[in-house]
């Protein structure tokens, strides 16, 4: 009989990994701990932090020395994704908030809000077939910031960008809180872009590259300043025309790419590590290398 109760005691030891503590199981609860993320620094919440750009855009915002307290909303999947990022041994205190009735818990007091919530586009769709399903989104996730967190900088990355920010601007003119320099859409995609094709081209290091990109971020609307680029360096006609085609379709190059490893995700498939970073392209993404985040990926798929 001992015996038996010694065994499965330490089987549940072994297995305790499996079902996590509750908050109430514990004797010291999280919320009594003396970290409230309270300290001088950058107050974030992320929302659509369970997504496959929030994901490791969490991490980013928990490596980030300047940013003290780290909110994490999304209507799925954020007690996983908060329980992984919260583990880190960085300095930000980490809170999760899931479902619209802690939108605003999510965001009270908050100096920095960044919003990749809403869907991504599929092969074949452009950024504005998305318009319908994320203008929507963007829309009420603005008036609670309105609401909650009028001075907080927003950060727009749902797309298409040239509208959801038009959309968020509207949303904060009405309630009063409009203020352009702190509105700001996500575009740094295609500068970081730019700077790649343009070093490949000239056979130099990318870091070494500086190329403006003004406008929008959708197609002719993302404009490369080629002739402004720092060092100054000079291209031929076909080479311009190369660079600019291949900036501005950049987005479509990877979500094209994109059907590739969805398949290979949704076949289920048993994949390692090894595979994912063994499919063609896959440095487009290189936030999945950090292995927790994989993890997270993987319990999802
Ligand atoms: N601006 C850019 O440079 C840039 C770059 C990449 C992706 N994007 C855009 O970012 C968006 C997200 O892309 P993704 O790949 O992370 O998509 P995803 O589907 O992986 O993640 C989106 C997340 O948003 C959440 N969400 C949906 N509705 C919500 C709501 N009402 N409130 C809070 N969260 C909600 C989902 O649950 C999901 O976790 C897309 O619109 C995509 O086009 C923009
Ligand atoms: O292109 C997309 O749909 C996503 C993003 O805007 C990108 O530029 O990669």
């Amino acid at each position: 009989m001992e015996a038996n109760s010694g065994a499965s005691d330490r089987i549940s030891r072994i297995a305790g990994h499996l079902r996590p503590q509750r908050e109430d199981d514990v004797c010291l609860k999280r919320s009594d701990c003396r970290a409230k993320g309270g300290v001088s620094g950058f107050k974030v919440a992320i929302l659509g932090a369970a997504g496959g750009i929030g994901q490791p855009l969490a991490m980013l915002m928990k490596m980030n020395p300047l940013v003290s307290l780290l909110h994490l909303y999304d209507v799925v999947n954020t007690p996983g994704v908060t329980s992984d990022i919260s583990h880190m041994d960085t300095g930000a205190v980490v809170r999760g908030f899931l479902g619209q009735q802690q939108l605003e818990d999510a965001l009270i007091g908050m100096d920095l809000v960044i919003i990749p919530a809403g869907v991504p586009r599929k092969p074949g769709m452009t950024r504005d077939d998305l318009f319908n399903i994320n203008a929507g989104i963007v829309k009420t996730l603005c008036e609670a910031i309105a609401k909650c967190c009028p001075k907080a900088i927003v950060n727009v990355i749902s797309n298409p960008v040239n509208s959801t920010v038009p959309i968020a601007a509207e949303v904060f003119k009405r309630a009063g809180t409009y203020d352009p320099k702190r509105l700001l859409g996500v575009t740094m995609l295609d500068v970081v872009r730019a700077n790649t094709f343009v070093a490949e081209v000239l056979g130099v290091d990318p870091r070494d590259v500086d190329v403006p990109v003004v406008g929008g971020h959708a197609g002719i609307t993302i404009l490369p300043l080629l002739s402004q680029i720092k060092p100054p360096c000079s291209f031929t006609p076909k080479e311009i025309e190369y660079l600019t085609g291949r900036i501005q379709n950049g987005g479509t190059e990877v979500v094209e790419v994109n059907i590739y490893i969805y398949a290979f995700f949704y076949n289920k498939n048993l994949f390692t590590f090894i595979s994912i970073t063994n499919i063609p392209n896959f440095n487009h993404y290189p936030c999945f290398l950090y292995p927790s985040t994989v993890r997270v990926f993987m319990i999802n798929v």
